[in-house]
């Protein structure tokens, strides 16, 4: 039967639900503002489910994650978990489990004692060892159990990290931008084996970042957040094609828009336009513009020119790397339609 802490919506549901949360911050100071990082945040993350939570610094995400945490009080709204409310349990009783952007390792313990943290005085050595080993070799760090952990570099202590979060099973596993301290091809690479340990791993998770690659790479589901409040919800393809609005857009990465039909916008990925007279498929487009050349940098394998396009502003275009004009030549360019997402307007 249904209790006023469950509803029969919620035992359909499982999982995480989060309803209405409001986080606010009261000022330090009498007389100055409090801070609603969290506006009024409605999120679901279902069982097996990994959720990225995306947005600019400052927009949220980690006040979110920390009230889901039980690390910050709820000002309004409710936190659930399987059907029921979990806002006054304290944090040790919600069963999940954290990992955050410096891994927080205890120097003194060796790789296989940091990641046997959370098992101690629940199960008996052996099996305890035999989990630890287990979770070495989901996180690729067999063969590492008695490395001192100041011996070892930024990614393998984060797999540490990792390890030690998910050796308790946690019901959730919560992180707060565990990739965001590691150097750029290191977190490309870690966001791969991250997205396949919990996909073996069967976990439940949310996940915080900045990055909206990393966010696509791990995530089934992106929020992308602005202010405190949730501007959109969906599979990374499903952004990535229907952005709800400007802002989504850019975050994402699109960087112009185009005045469509209406009330529509047409907003431009990188590689929106190319350069009419290098490129292949450029011919079929009706749509050319004249642009300036602004400048050019090698990226792997091709080479990114900045354009300016009369009508649009700056843009990027992909070139290939012996193709690339000088900086000042004015060239035309094709819209290509596959590099657009139309945002519909306000009806
Ligand atoms: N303990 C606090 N006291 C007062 N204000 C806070 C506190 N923690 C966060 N804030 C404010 O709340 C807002 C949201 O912060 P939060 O850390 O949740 O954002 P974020 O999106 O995770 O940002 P970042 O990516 O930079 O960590 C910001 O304006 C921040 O200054």
């Amino acid at each position: 039967m249904a209790t006023s802490e469950e509803t029969p919506d919620d035992a359909r549901t499982g999982g995480l639900e989060v309803r209405d949360l409001v986080v606010r911050y009261e000022p330090a100071r009498r007389g100055d503002d409090a801070v609603v990082a969290v506006d009024g945040v409605s999120l679901e993350v279902r069982p097996g489910e990994v959720v990225a939570l995306l947005g600019p610094s400052g927009c949220g995400k980690s006040s979110l994650l920390r009230a889901v945490a039980g690390l910050e009080p709820v000002a309004a709204g409710d936190v659930r978990w399987a059907g029921r409310s979990i806002v006054r349990l304290p944090v040790h009783r919600r069963g999940f489990g954290l990992m955050f952007q410096d891994g927080q390792l205890f120097p003194h313990r060796d790789v296989a004692r940091n990641v046997a943290y959370g098992l101690e005085g629940r199960m008996p050595r052996a099996e305890r060892a035999a989990r630890v080993t287990e979770l070495l070799d989901v996180v690729g760090l067999h063969g590492y159990a008695t490395r001192p952990v100041a011996t070892l570099s930024g990614g393998e202590q984060q797999r540490v990290a990792l390890a030690r979060a998910l050796a308790p099973r946690p019901a959730l596993l919560l992180l707060d931008e565990p990739l965001s301290a590691l150097d750029r091809g290191l977190r490309e690479r870690l966001a791969v084996d991250l997205r396949e340990v919990l996909a073996t791993t069967g976990t439940t998770a949310l996940f915080v970042t900045h990055d909206h690659d990393e966010a696509f790479t791990v995530a089934d589901r992106v929020g992308v957040m602005g202010s405190g409040r949730l501007l959109q919800v969906g599979t990374p393809d499903d952004l990535w094609h229907h952005p709800a609005t400007p802002e989504v857009a850019r975050f994402l990465g699109y960087e112009a828009f185009l005045g469509g039909h209406g009330s529509t916008v047409v907003a431009l990925a990188p590689g929106a336009f190319r350069l009419a007279d290098l490129q292949q498929g450029a011919a079929d487009s009706d749509d050319h513009r004249a642009a300036v050349v602004r400048g050019a940098s090698f990226r792997k394998g091709h080479t990114e020119v900045s354009l300016e396009v009369e009508g649009v502003g700056v843009v990027t275009a992909f070139v290939p790397w012996d193709r690339v004009p000088d900086p000042g030549t004015a060239v035309r360019v094709a819209l290509d339609p596959r590099q657009t997402a139309q945002i519909h307007g306000p009806r």
